[in-house]
């Protein structure tokens, strides 16, 4: 008998996200039928997302999972292969490899419960959950497709110490721009000084105003957006003419939205408009032909020492709730993981 534990949301978000949302239970698992396979987690991601993900009452939050075979009736998925899983916060489970997601969301999420680990050479398989993943993807496509940055562009980053935001700043750099970065610790500044970054100011002791004037006084010509807010109101003005913004995200708004995203307010399209700046969405997804030849070009660029990472890993599956309220607090430096 095989006991599994998952996670629950057993009450609505009203506000910030609390520990009290969320509720451990434990279950027996069915024995495997023909085909099927059990996997057991062995990292978990905590992206922002999952705050914002539409998940009912008594659910399983969504998250993504490097779990290993641990019995199979499935030639195709010996017992001891590693495997990308969407299957929540679950540290064991038996499905079928052709299931679709439970969590598939059309262009956000994809249709596929599981998918193999890409193959490009030596790496900790947690990295497939940050800078070999969907975050690491989506700092290179939204830097290098919709910001399309330039040698001797200044490129502003926001959330720049993020799983995405690192990535985008440090490829900013590898094409010859001058990058500024903001985040909300010291530590996090320290961190991206090392990483090469120009500038880099803490959001929350100095505005993006001041830095801008200290900074950037002609203007930046790319920004790439985490945040939104009033912080990207702000950058999305210093944009010179012909100046290009990617909107990878909003996470200002996440924590305080007791169901899913709201109506946003869209006053920037007038500025867009008059200033005729492209600005460009990001659904990473939508790039997932184009995967496999980015992950090798970050994949060489980590192994010749010209990107670097970090990852915070709470030890422990029952860490997932605090893992994910961290993201909010915004003390923990690099891609979160849970080692289950
Ligand atoms: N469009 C797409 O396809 C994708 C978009 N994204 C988006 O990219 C962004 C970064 O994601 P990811 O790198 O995984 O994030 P991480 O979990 O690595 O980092 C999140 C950071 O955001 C900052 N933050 C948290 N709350 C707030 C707030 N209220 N206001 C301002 N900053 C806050 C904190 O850093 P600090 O405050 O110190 O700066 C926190 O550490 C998110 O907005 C996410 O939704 C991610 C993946 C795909
Ligand atoms: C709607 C907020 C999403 C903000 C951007 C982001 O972080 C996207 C991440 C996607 C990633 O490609 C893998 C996913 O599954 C993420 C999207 C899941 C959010 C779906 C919300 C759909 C809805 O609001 O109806």
């Amino acid at each position: 008998m095989v006991v599994a534990r998952r996670w629950i949301q057993c009450k609505p978000f009203q506000g910030a996200a609390t520990l009290e949302c969320f509720q451990l239970i434990e279950e027996e698992l069915p024995g495997l039928k023909n085909d099927e396979i059990l996997i057991e987690a062995l990292y978990l991601s905590v992206d922002p997302y999952m705050r914002v993900y539409p998940i009912q009452v008594d659910k399983t939050p969504i998250a993504l999972q490097v779990a290993r075979v641990k019995e199979s009736k499935n030639a195709a998925y010996p017992v001891g292969k590693l495997v990308l899983a969407m299957v929540g916060w679950r540290d064991k489970t038996v499905l079928h490899p052709d299931q679709f997601n439970p969590y598939y969301v059309p262009r956000f999420a994809p249709e596929k419960t599981i998918s193999e680990l890409p193959d490009l050479g030596d790496f900790p398989s947690s990295l497939y959950l940050g800078i070999l993943g969907m975050p690491g993807l989506s700092g290179y496509f939204g830097l290098l497709r919709q910001c399309r940055p330039k040698k001797g562009d200044v490129v502003l980053i926001s959330s720049a110490a993020s799983a995405v935001g690192s990535v985008a700043g440090q490829i900013a750099k590898l094409k010859g721009c001058t990058v500024i970065g903001s985040a909300g610790s010291q530590k996090k500044i320290d961190w991206l000084k090392s990483l090469g970054f120009d500038y880099v100011f803490n959001y929350k002791e100095t505005t993006l105003d001041e830095a801008l004037q200290t900074f950037a006084p002609d203007g930046i010509d790319c920004y790439f957006d985490n945040v939104g807010g009033s912080y990207s109101q702000t950058a999305l003005n210093a944009l010179k003419p012909r100046g290009r913004m990617c909107c990878c995200g909003y996470i200002s708004a996440y924590d305080t939205l007791n169901h899913q995203l709201d109506s946003m307010k869209d006053d920037l399209l007038l500025k867009i408009m008059v200033n005729e700046l492209s600005v460009s969405g990001l659904m990473v997804l939508s790039f997932e032909d184009e995967f496999q030849e980015a992950l090798s070009e970050m994949a060489q660029w980590i192994k010749e020492n010209k990107l670097k990472y970090k990852e915070t890993i709470f030890e422990g599956f029952t860490k997932m709730p605090e893992a994910l309220l961290e993201i909010f607090q915004g003390t923990a430096v690099g891609k979160l993981i849970v080692k289950a």
